[in-house]
């Protein structure tokens, strides 16, 4: 892994600002996914209860800087919202048997809004479906108090646990500041899906909304 991003995470860990959990206190683990890091894991966190969605950042010579940024990037923002109910929780850190660093995040056991739409949409009543619209308009409203904009809000980023949507996946999401410096107006993600707050440049004249969740 890159130096510098490698001792962001050693430095971030030992100051205590990011939670470090032995890896052998999680067991039975079945992959569950991939995604642009790498593959997800579902695992048993024994001394908790819990059953946790391990992500981990596979680091190999081909990988891309970007990613590791990125990943950085996600593990920054998360810690500062994943208390929100709307909002994965994100538990800490874990290195792998094979040196690789895992975010340890909650499990979400009904999947991705798109899964669980698929498999339950002629079983929800329309107030179920307006449930889940609010819900994640609160996350973001939430996620947005925090000068976060997600950038990349799809129906394969929301996750369902006890059917209440979680917003995940930060990787690509801004500091509100940092887009305003840095960003030139560069539109990242999934079109279809770019968040409103995105297209507040008047270059972007798309008009998009939380249609998305019943539509989908
Ligand atoms: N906390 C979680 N609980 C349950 N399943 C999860 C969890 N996190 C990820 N997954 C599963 O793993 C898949 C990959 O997740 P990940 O967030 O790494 O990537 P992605 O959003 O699909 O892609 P990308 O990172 O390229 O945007 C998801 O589509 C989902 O099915």
């Amino acid at each position: 892994m890159a130096n510098v991003q490698e001792e962001w995470l050693e430095k971030t860990i030992f100051e205590g600002y990011i939670d470090y959990i032995d890896y052998n206190k999680f067991t039975d683990p079945i992959v569950i996914g991939i995604g642009g890091f790498g593959k997800v894991f579902k695992y048993e966190w024994g001394d908790s209860g819990l059953t946790v969605a391990l992500k981990c950042l596979k680091v190999d010579t081909s990988i891309d800087e970007k990613i590791i940024k990125d990943f950085i990037n996600e593990l920054k923002l998360l810690r500062r919202v994943c208390y929100h109910p709307n909002v994965i929780s994100f538990y800490g850190l874990t290195k792998d048997s094979n040196g690789y660093y895992n975010m340890v995040l909650q499990y979400a056991d009904n999947g991705t809004l798109r899964e669980y739409l698929m498999a339950n949409f002629t079983k929800l009543q329309w107030t179920d479906k307006l449930c889940i619209a609010k819900e994640i308009a609160l996350g973001l409203l939430f996620l947005h108090d925090n000068n976060i904009i997600h950038r990349n809000l799809h129906s394969k980023n929301i996750l369902i646990h006890n059917r209440k949507p979680k917003i995940t996946d930060f990787g690509l999401s801004n500091q509100i500041i940092e887009m305003s410096i840095t960003s030139n107006s560069i539109i990242h993600g999934m079109l279809t899906y770019i968040e409103p707050k995105c297209f507040m440049d008047p270059k972007y004249k798309l008009i998009i909304s939380l249609t998305f969740i019943v539509l989908d």
